[in-house]
């Protein structure tokens, strides 16, 4: 199946799922999350250096919560706590009841499963040695969780939920377009049903029509399977489309933190201001071609 499928301009209308984020239940809660990396004193004399400061904020079950700022102000990192990659300085990162900072085994296990982050990599690539089917049952193979036919069969039957053709199980990444390998990461991330899926600017270095269809997809596996985004990008046009509430950082800090339309309509920050005066959409030919932008976390190697 190529992306040749017509779609419409991604700026062009929202596909946000109308949720009641009040009532939903919290599924991720950081509290007053801060990190710091040690720089041996070569940027600031304190030889620290605080990429996240007094990190507050929730995730509710069903939701799409995005966070923009500019490129460097620890949207990743952040990410990276969430997903219990990098321990916090301080504060609390809460999946469920369960405080991250105290997880046993099985804890740690079930928390590998339930938080899956999908991420832009313009420099890596899905491994090109390995056939497709291989890659999106990795998840299946390292939890356990199925092998032989019936592997194949849940790998399959992902391939086909993302828009992929099953029968191009034993291809190799270099046979898929950019776009196409995007859904064999989001397929991926998607074989232990996730409690959370963090995505990395996942469409920013696409092509414009691209970006449309990977974020149509990802509003219709949200629908399909009462999924929970963070959804994390420096662009406030993209996450628009996609977003119920957005929280904006700025330099280790969350600056404003409201639904997504009172974010474009009333912003109550001057960076929120500065960011959407920023965020026109550009012409198609200023996005990037990638041969392969998303890579999911390899827990095995993590
Ligand atoms: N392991 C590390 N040691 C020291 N500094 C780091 C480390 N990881 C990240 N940083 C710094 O933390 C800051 C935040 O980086 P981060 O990648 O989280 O930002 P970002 O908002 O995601 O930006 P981008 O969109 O460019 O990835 C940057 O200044 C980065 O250089």
């Amino acid at each position: 199946m190529e992306d040749t499928a017509p779609a419409p301009p991604p700026h062009a209308g929202s596909t946000v799922r109308r949720i009641d984020t009040q009532s939903a239940p919290v599924i991720l809660k950081v509290e007053d999350v801060a990190l710091s990396f040690a720089t041996g004193g070569l940027f600031d004399k304190q030889g620290r250096f605080d990429v996240l400061k007094g990190i507050n904020l929730e995730v509710r079950r069903g939701e799409t919560l995005g966070l923009v700022g500019e490129s460097g102000c620890g949207k990743s990192t952040l990410a990276r706590v969430i997903a219990g990659l990098i321990p916090a300085t301080s504060g609390r990162v809460l999946l469920g009841d369960a405080d991250m900072a105290h997880l046993d085994a099985a804890g740690w296990r079930e928390t590998r499963r339930a938080v899956q982050l999908v991420f832009q990599d313009p420099f890596g690539s899905l491994n090109p040695r390995r056939r497709v089917g291989a890659i999106i049952g990795d998840p299946f193979r390292i939890h356990h969780v199925a092998s032989g036919t019936d592997r194949k069969n849940r790998v399959q039957e992902l391939m086909e939920r993302v828009g992929l053709n099953p029968e191009h199980y034993n291809r190799f990444p270099s046979e898929f377009s950019g776009g196409q390998r995007q859904r064999i990461g989001i397929a991926r991330a998607l074989a232990l049903n996730p409690g959370l899926i963090i995505f990395d600017e996942p469409v920013s270095a696409l092509d414009v029509s691209i970006q449309a269809q990977v974020l149509n997809l990802m509003s219709k596996l949200q629908r399909e399977l009462d999924l929970t985004y963070l959804f994390i990008s420096h662009d406030l046009a993209v996450v628009r489309q996609v977003c119920n509430r957005i929280a904006v950082m700025n330099k280790g800090r969350i600056v404003e933190l409201a639904d997504a339309q009172a974010i474009y309509a009333n912003p109550q920050d001057d960076y929120t201001r500065t960011l959407l005066a920023a965020s026109v959409t550009p012409p198609p030919q200023h996005f990037a071609r990638s041969r392969d932008l998303v890579q999911t976390i390899d827990w095995a190697a993590a």
